[in-house]
């Protein structure tokens, strides 16, 4: 199926309203030459619809020589605005800057808020964005569960397949995701509805295990057979199971840094729109699978880089791993029972 302009220029309309764009703002449109021409013509056109002042700032692409795949996840860090402050300057003049090219996991991007700038990041198809078109239910429940887990000390994570993970918490904040960028200063991402925090450094610890049809981003693959994680002082330190285990332990060795198996962003998909079999029906490179990562009720884990929060990490190598059917609590409180969400109540999709 396909999304016409109309309707992707209505999606922008009522995202770039909930993001508060009115004709006091100034709206830049961050992109590059693989930006997806339908969403940057959308966000343009609703912009100036909303009243908005907009302007395009258009990055040559850049490439590490070292990087796989398309998947713009997966080799994190430096991007095509690293070391070019005249157009870091342009963006930071904005009030909200629509990146359809990728800004997440770089410093540059934290630079930019710290200036009160917004960004909305949307390079998802356009059917994607349409799936998953944010709302404000979709605000306040992702921040109902927010209220929980930034005063938490403690996430564990269990389940049936043998998961058994403790992450002590309060180093680092609690981020949310929840579609629009409305506050000043605030980083969000359509499609999503998901929240996660760190770990403290060099504390996580246990197992965690990947059953079958877990997922491995920016692999795009469901795990057809179990792999075990070993996890010391915030570290995966072993990687068991057969051909998929030995798949993940190569693709990290090759990054030749210790650093890409420290534990990263961990927290829980709120999203009832996105859906765990939605990967299987699109290609590798239509996007960065979105569905994965907030589908209601996953597990969502990554390692690498943690610099968005301050953190030492700043490595590229960055998985998105989600598991299912996992029991998740939040000090004492458990927000997750077998993949389905419990609490807290005002968290729970209608
Ligand atoms: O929305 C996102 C996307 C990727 C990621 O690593 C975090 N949040
Ligand atoms: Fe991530």
């Amino acid at each position: 199926m396909a999304v016409n302009q109309s309707q992707l220029g209505q999606m922008f309309e009522q995202v770039l309203r909930l993001s508060n764009v009115d004709a006091t703002q100034s709206v830049a449109i961050l992109k590059s030459h693989y930006s997806d021409a339908r969403t940057v013509q959308a966000a343009t056109d609703a912009a100036l619809r909303l009243g908005a002042k907009v302007y395009s700032v258009e990055l040559p692409a850049f490439n590490h020589p070292t990087a796989m795949g398309n998947d713009m996840t997966a080799y994190c860090g430096d991007t095509a605005l690293t070391g070019n402050i005249a157009a870091q300057r342009a963006l930071e003049a904005a009030d909200l800057i629509v990146d359809t090219m990728m800004l997440l996991h770089s410093p540059e991007q934290e630079q930019i808020l710290k200036t009160g700038t917004r960004i909305l990041l949307a390079v998802e198809p356009p059917e994607v964005l349409a799936r998953m078109l944010p709302c404000e239910e979709d605000k306040s429940r992702v921040l109902a569960a927010a209220a929980v887990l930034e005063k938490a000390r403690m996430m564990t994570v269990t389940s049936q397949a043998g998961s058994d993970f403790r992450a002590p918490l309060g180093q680092y904040p609690t981020v949310t995701e929840y579609g629009f960028a409305d506050e000043p200063g605030r980083w969000d991402h359509w499609p999503s509805g998901f929240l996660f925090t760190w770990p403290n450094e060099d504390q996580a610890e246990g197992v965690l295990v990947l059953e079958v049809g877990d997922i491995l981003l920016p692999f795009k693959s469901y795990a057809r057979e179990r792999i075990t994680l070993e996890i010391e002082k915030g570290f995966v330190t072993q990687i068991h199971g057969g051909f998929e285990a030995e798949y993940l332990r190569d693709y990290m060795r090759y990054f030749n840094d210790p650093e890409v198996y420290g534990i990263s962003h961990i927290g829980w998909g709120l999203q009832p729109r996105a859906q765990w079999t939605a990967m299987g029906l699109h290609d590798k490179n239509d996007g960065m699978c979105m569905d994965a990562r907030a589908f209601y009720g996953n597990f969502l884990f990554s390692t690498g880089p943690n610099t968005e929060v301050g953190g030492k990490r700043k490595t590229p190598c960055h998985m998105d791993i989600a598991l299912r059917r996992c029991d998740i609590k939040v000090d004492d409180l458990l927000v997750v029972a077998e993949g389905e969400v419990v609490a807290p109540e005002a968290s729970r999709a209608r």
